[in-house]
């Protein structure tokens, strides 16, 4: 375990537990207004999903979590107490990991490496401390099989996966350092098909382990596959927000193509005599 995690949240995961909380968050750069009125539960065990076109305020909202933009107006609750957090630091001492679609990955390190950057394990201490070489291929390699990850030999370089594979490693990684709120920043969005199904199961596997997801994307076909919850931002305001009960995947693509605009454009855009 890193020392960084854990340091003010409670480790216990339990179902349907609210992680985090936005209650009216807003957000501004300058006189640009990024996003309003956003309200956005994390719950333990569930994917929560937030789609949005560019500039619709996906990335602003991951940044007022994971810590690297505080929010400017409404609250941010973690375990239920408020939260401002002025560092990615802060945010990672309160469980909560974001892996980004351009991984912070070394490609012609390990994989193991990679799994351990930041956290390797030592024996001694400095300056004789070593490292735990072979303890940490074992525990990478356990992990990754754990989660169904099978990459052919823990010693090749990471780069050497493909981007599917390598958004499971952080998956994997996040979820053995006792994150207890993932958030995926599009990671389906680079990937084929068949890749995005492999992150999309690692996905349900992190929900399954009991953390809460956040999994950002414009997809809604991904999002449908792995969401408990829907929110589409829109021009940094939310404009549906909805549980899985009560909204289809017709329903979800239809807004995301554009909704009663895209109706609009269509008669616009009709040919005469059509
Ligand atoms: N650092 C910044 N300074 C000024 N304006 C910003 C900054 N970051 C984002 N914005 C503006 O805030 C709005 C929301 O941007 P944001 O990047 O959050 O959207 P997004 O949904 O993540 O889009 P994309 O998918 O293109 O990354 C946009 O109008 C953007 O221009």
């Amino acid at each position: 375990m890193t020392d960084t995690l854990h340091e003010h949240a409670d480790p216990e995961l339990h179902e349907g537990e609210k992680l985090v909380e936005m209650v009216n968050v807003g957000k501004t750069y300058g006189a640009i207004r990024a996003l309003k009125g956003i309200n956005l539960t994390v719950k333990a065990g569930e994917v929560t999903c937030v789609l949005g076109d560019n500039g619709a305020g996906k990335s602003t909202l991951i940044k007022i979590i994971s810590g690297l933009h505080p929010h400017n107006e409404g609250e941010l609750l973690v375990d239920g107490k408020p939260v401002s957090f002025s560092s990615p630091r802060e945010s990672l001492a309160h469980g909560i990991a974001t892996v980004y679609q351009d991984l912070a990955v070394v490609s012609l390190m390990e994989v193991w490496r990679n799994f351990f950057l930041g956290s390797e394990m030592t024996n001694g201490t400095y300056p004789f401390a070593g490292l735990k070489i072979r303890d940490m291929k074992r525990i990478a390699d356990e992990e990754l099989r754990k989660m169904g990850i099978v990459v052919k030999d823990i010693d090749q370089p990471i780069g050497t996966l493909s981007g599917g594979q390598r958004q499971c490693v952080a998956i994997a990684r996040a979820v053995y350092f006792g994150a207890r709120v993932l958030i995926l920043d599009e990671p389906t969005a680079a990937l084929g098909v068949k890749q995005s199904g492999v992150v999309l199961k690692y996905t349900a596997a992190a929900r399954d382990a009991g953390l809460g997801v956040v999994f950002i994307t414009h997809n809604p076909h991904h999002a449908y596959l792995v969401g408990d919850h829907f929110i589409i931002l829109k021009l940094g305001e939310a404009v549906l927000d909805k549980k899985r009960s009560e909204v289809g995947l017709d329903e979800l693509t239809r807004q995301m193509a554009g909704g009663d605009e895209l109706t609009e454009l269509s008669h616009e855009l009709k040919r005469p005599g059509s």
